[in-house]
């Protein structure tokens, strides 16, 4: 693989169970990309997404995301691959019962960190990142809904992915705030990381210059769109 290759996908096809989702996926994404992945409810976002983080198996086709090849992935290896990866879902997903830095704490105990000093450095710096660096002492409920989001963005961050892939993470949030978190996504993305988005918001995609998967149909299209080309 090229060295700015994250994902490559050829001729992958994507089931849930016995049901084919998705045949013939072909889909290339390199660092600094900001891809949307579109297509209506039922059309197989998710079920993509769930292939490169190694939830669905690819039983066809050939399939890498970074180092790892998605064919030969044994389920032990999973964890492996989701360290290289932030995934960020609509419903944040958070801790409730403990507070933005025990939420981002529990992520480095299970990924391996050790060292007390740089597991709190490393926090601060996500948080600092998504703008929240003086809310590490709030419990999710004190937060408000894009608050909350950028806790997900900033623990999605945590161990310096690659790629991240979210899954409409800004379909519970008013249009403001989804700006924001786009606006972050992209500036993530920009510093030599990939994006991958899954949403309905046409409205809000058409700010960004990036490219388009397209789920329709049981295949996927890439398309390339500029601003206000929607
Ligand atoms: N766990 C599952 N078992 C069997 N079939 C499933 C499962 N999850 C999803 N499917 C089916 O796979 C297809 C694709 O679903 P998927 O969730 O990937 O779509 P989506 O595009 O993400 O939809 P949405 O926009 O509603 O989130 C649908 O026909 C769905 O019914």
């Amino acid at each position: 693989m090229a060295l700015d290759t994250i994902v490559d996908l050829k001729n992958v096809s994507v089931f849930q169970g016995d049901h084919l989702v998705l045949s013939d996926v072909n889909i290339h994404i390199n660092k600094g990309d900001f891809v949307y992945l579109i297509g209506k409810t039922g059309s197989g976002k998710s079920s993509l997404l769930k292939t490169l983080y190694g939830e669905l198996p690819v039983k066809q086709g050939e399939g890498n995301v970074g180092e790892f090849d998605l064919t030969k992935l044994k389920r032990k290896q999973v964890p492996f691959l989701r360290r290289n990866l932030g995934i960020v879902f609509q419903d944040f997903e958070l801790l409730t019962d403990r507070n933005v830095n025990d939420n981002l704490l529990f992520v480095l105990r299970a990924t391996g960190w050790k060292n007390k000093i740089e597991m709190a450095a490393r926090m601060q710096e996500v948080l600092d990142k998504v703008g929240l660096g003086t809310k590490g002492y709030k419990m999710p409920h004190e937060l408000s809904g894009g608050e909350q989001q950028r806790v997900a963005v900033a623990r999605a961050l945590l161990n310096d992915p690659d790629l991240i892939l979210a899954d409409e993470p800004t379909g519970n949030l008013d249009p403001n705030t989804t700006e924001e978190i786009l606006n972050l996504l992209y500036e993530i993305s920009k510093n030599g990381r990939a994006v991958l988005m899954a949403t309905h918001d046409y409205v809000h995609m058409k700010k960004f210059s990036s490219h388009i998967i397209r789920c329709a149909d049981s295949s996927v299209q890439t398309e390339e769109v500029r601003q206000g080309a929607i």
